[in-house]
């Protein structure tokens, strides 16, 4: 399906909106009135631009309060409409919405607004133009796609047809059932738009919080699905008003745009059983390792701190400077080069996770998975006799490795020579539950599209946590058998954890990595005889959850003297314990799961006001 973007979507100038349209490999722009009105130019120079960048005008939108006008406001209604269909003539477009009267002069009698209708067909027939009907979800006597369909219908006429939103349709409810009864040669166009369920009051919603297929909340790959069943086969156009959008680089919302047309039509197709555009969403087996880069310096340190976390170094690079460390099934790849990617991202940030390997299914599909999706690949010099490990860009310019399960053992045999045969007998940890990042406010719906669109994996509801300098926004995603989650985290506030931790590292990356153990107890009690600093945490948190969860005060003791969280949700339990941060960039989480499939975000609050004690950056 051809795909489209109204320009109201992406920040900036017109012509910078069409530019970056074009770069991202749209075919279309819907051109929104108040970017029209805005430009310095006349609408015949923006059908140049557009046709130069290789872009069609695929619509001219919106008029505003057309059918259901009484008397002279109606007369003064189709002059006003004149006047836009030479501006249409003038930008090459042969497409207009209106979308439905919210004007509370307007009438609702149906017959009056087919009449409406048949009328202004014979006005765009002698200008070889169509008109497109959209019921905006606040629309005074039409505000459901139903009932605009059911207009078009009875108008009747060659130039006159349906426009469907996904979000008027998909705010109110409407069953996406009811798409079948429309004809697709009567649909002009469909705009497409996801959004976070909220509950607000529809025109708010749409106007601030709109998002992309992949990002929100509302079912739009049945809506999209239904489309294509009925045989819809014009242009998926986004249309998208996102107060974070507006905020965005031009160039990377309309690369989301796309990404995210291409996501939704892919998933329609599949959920269809039709053949797919692109490989399948890369399917995670579980994360083979992470990789901190540190120079030589914060090396040792961090060496140290991995040590009284009860990891061993059980392997030395052939030829870099590179160390393996292990614990259970966990493997941390500590690398202090002092040249190629790790040794940039360390001089950048400072030591910190610079990539994380996944074992997947079929490496030569992810990464076709990720070209398709226009995700860099990212390659560097190879030693000889060394594995040559496909990577693409992820968070913050860190890098993700694809590794064929079942390989493993390959890659470490070949590139590392075993400093130890005897097993780690380590603090109890056993591999890698989770893995946090943080990131700027206004790219959280960016990466989170990354990895919905790439990976097979389902999101989390979105939660806000109370920091005591501002709000944190965190969502996971995580796969099937949540071998793979991670949680993303974003804030607006300049002094909240998560924008510390922007400040410190110089950007976005891994803030925590959280590590699993069949006993709290006992990993808790080993951390401590290893010497870790452990986050403290307040008495008053302990004489808390023993009221709310009617906990054994035994139970509450040994939790506090170890300051392990707790949370639990019916039967299931869930147990964490923090490090304190290596240099305010990162730490680690040691958490024990009974049967629970959260984060403990009845936590956050407490373990982030523990943490801002520990801030030297702000003074109260
Ligand atoms: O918010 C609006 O007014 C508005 C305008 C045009 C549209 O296509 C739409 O979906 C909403
Ligand atoms: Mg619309």
């Amino acid at each position: 399906m051809a795909k489209s973007i109204a320009t109201v979507s992406i920040s900036g100038t017109l012509t910078g909106k069409l530019e970056a349209a074009a770069a991202a490999g749209f075919s279309g722009v819907e051109i929104f009135e108040n970017d029209l009105l805005t430009f310095d130019g006349r609408p015949a120079d923006v059908r140049r631009i557009a046709a130069d960048l290789g872009l069609t005008i695929t619509m001219f939108q919106p008029f505003r309060d057309f059918e259901g006008m009484p008397g002279t406001l109606r007369t003064r209604t189709f002059e006003r409409m004149l006047r836009k269909f030479d501006v249409m003539a003038e930008l090459g477009t042969d497409l207009l919405l209106v979308c439905s009267n919210v004007s509370p002069q307007s009438l609702p009698g149906r017959g009056r607004i087919v009449d409406d209708f048949r009328d202004l067909g014979e006005l765009a027939a002698a200008r070889g133009l169509r008109v497109g009907y959209e019921a905006l979800a606040w629309g005074r006597h039409v505000h459901d796609h139903r009932d605009a369909w059911d207009i078009v219908h009875r108008v009747n006429h060659p130039n006159i047809g349906l426009i469907l939103d996904s979000f008027h349709s998909l705010a109110r409810d409407v069953p996406i059932d009811s798409i079948r009864d429309i004809d697709p040669a009567k649909l002009f166009i469909v705009q497409i738009a996801d959004a976070p369920r909220l509950d607000m009051d529809h025109l708010y919603w749409s106007r601030h919080f709109r998002n992309m297929p992949g990002q929100g909340d509302l079912p739009i790959t049945d809506y999209v699905k239904a489309l294509i069943a009925i045989g819809y086969r014009g242009p998926l156009s986004l249309e998208i008003f996102n107060d974070r959008f507006r905020a965005g680089s031009a160039s990377g919302i309309a690369l989301d745009g796309y990404r995210s047309l291409k996501l939704v039509e892919d998933e329609a197709l599949a959920r269809l059983k039709r053949p797919a555009t692109m490989p399948q969403r890369i399917d995670v087996h579980g994360v083979e390792f992470i990789e901190f880069a540190a120079t030589e310096e914060e090396a040792g340190p961090l060496g140290a701190m991995l040590a009284t976390m009860g990891f061993e170094p059980v392997g030395r690079h052939i030829s870099k400077a590179v160390t393996r460390w292990r614990q259970g099934d966990i493997n941390i790849v500590l690398n202090s080069e002092t040249e190629g990617f790790a040794h940039s991202h360390s001089i950048v940030h400072g030591a910190s996770a610079c990539a994380l390997a996944l074992r997947v299914h079929d490496v030569p599909a992810a990464l076709a998975r990720a070209d398709s999706l226009r995700i860099p690949r990212f390659a560097q010099a190879v030693g000889s006799g060394e594995m040559d490990i496909p990577c693409v860009r992820g968070v913050g310019g860190s890098l993700i490795y694809f590794i064929e399960d079942g390989t493993q053992e390959q890659v470490w045999r070949n590139d590392f020579v075993p400093l130890t045969d005897a097993p780690v007998p380590g603090v109890g940890l056993s591999r890698i539950d989770h893995i946090a990042q943080a990131m700027g406010y206004e790219e959280f719906l960016s990466w989170l599209l990354y990895y919905f669109a790439l990976f097979d994996v389902t999101k989390t509801p979105q939660l806000e946590i109370a920091d005591p300098l501002g709000i944190v926004h965190s969502q996971a995603i995580e796969n099937g058998d949540r071998s793979f989650r991670v949680t993303l985290n974003g804030s607006a506030a300049a002094q909240t954890l998560t924008s510390r931790f922007l400040n410190h590292y110089l950007g976005a990356g891994v803030q925590h990595v959280a590590l699993s153990t069949g006993d709290i107890f006992a990993t808790a009690k080993a951390l401590q005889e290893r010497g870790l600093e452990r986050l403290p945490i307040p008495r008053n948190y302990y004489d808390d959850i023993e009221a709310r969860f009617g906990l054994d005060p035994d139970l509450v003791e040994r939790m506090a003297a170890y300051d392990i969280l707790y949370d639990r949700t019916d039967e299931a339990e869930f147990f964490q314990l923090y490090s304190r941060a290596f240099a305010k960039r990162f730490f680690f989480e040691f958490v024990q799961r009974r049967g629970y499939d959260a984060y403990g975000a009845a936590n956050a609050a407490v373990r982030l006001a523990a943490q801002s004690r520990f801030n030297t950056d702000t003074v109260y």
